[in-house]
């Protein structure tokens, strides 16, 4: 495997969209083969799951569904697009992945992290990314950061309550304590440019100082909650 995978990780309005659209261009400038992607979604049967999780009449959806469809758009999105991708060497910027389940489906829907690791792992079958960006920020500003931004749909998580949301960040902010190696925490309430900078600075230096095998294995690593 050849490639790069970067995962891009935070609560709602965080950011994460933005700075993988400025990483996309700085690195392209640098001569990287970039491909963005993002889940749930990056394909065409992993759209429509998105679409349908995200439907805000979907009240009645339960928790576990949830977290299976979830699972299920990741393993279409993964095998159709990301692993191609990186055994064609490119550098893949994924705007969310596994552990956007782990912290909204196993910490704030109270499914525990172990079962939803348990069901990804089956999705994901040992694919890691060697590097996530955590954006961390209170989720008031990032849900007043998308309230003020009429582009964007407002979906059905989003309406989750704000105590969902604080467990959200709980959550995350838990899963970087427990995997140091490879995830990176960045405090996304800065001005743009300082956030952009300190995001450009960590991704450069996983690609410029990791050989493949490091990338392998600490995808390897990873792949195991407890
Ligand atoms: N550091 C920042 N300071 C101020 N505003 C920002 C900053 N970063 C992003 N924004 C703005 O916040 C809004 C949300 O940003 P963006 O869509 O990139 O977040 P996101 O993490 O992808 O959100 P979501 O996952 O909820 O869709 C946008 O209007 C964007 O311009
Ligand atoms: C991958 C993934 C996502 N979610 C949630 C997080 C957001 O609320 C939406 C996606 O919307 P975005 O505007 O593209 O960020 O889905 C989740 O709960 N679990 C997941 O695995």
């Amino acid at each position: 495997m050849n490639g790069y995978f970067f995962s891009f990780e935070g609560p709602e309005g965080a950011g994460k969209t933005t700075m993988i659209g400025k990483l996309e261009s700085f690195l392209r400038g640098r001569g990287f083969d970039v491909m963005v992607t993002r889940e749930p979604g990056g394909v065409r049967i992993a759209e429509a799951i998105r679409a349908l999780i995200l439907n805000r009449e979907y009240t009645e959806m339960d928790g576990r569904t949830e977290a299976l469809l979830y699972a299920a758009a990741r393993r279409q999105h993964l095998l159709e697009k990301i692993v191609p991708a990186l055994e064609a060497g490119r550098v893949v910027l994924c705007d969310r992945f596994v552990d956007s389940s782990l912290a909204y489906q196993g910490f704030a829907r109270g499914l525990g992290v172990e079962e939803v690791w348990k069901i990804n792992e089956f999705a994901i079958d040992g694919y890691m990314p060697s590097l996530t960006v955590y954006f961390d920020i209170d989720p008031h500003i990032g849900l007043e950061r998308i309230r003020q931004n009429r582009e964007r749909e407002v979906n059905r998580l989003d309406l989750e309550s704000l105590s969902f949301h604080d467990k959200v960040r709980e959550g995350y902010r838990e899963l970087a304590k427990r995997f140091t190696d490879r995830i990176v925490v960045i405090d996304a309430s800065r001005p743009l440019d300082d956030v952009f900078s300190e995001t450009a600075a960590a991704v450069l230096s996983r690609l410029e100082g990791r050989s493949k095998r490091d990338f392998h294995e600490s995808g390897r690593d990873d792949s195991h909650w407890t």
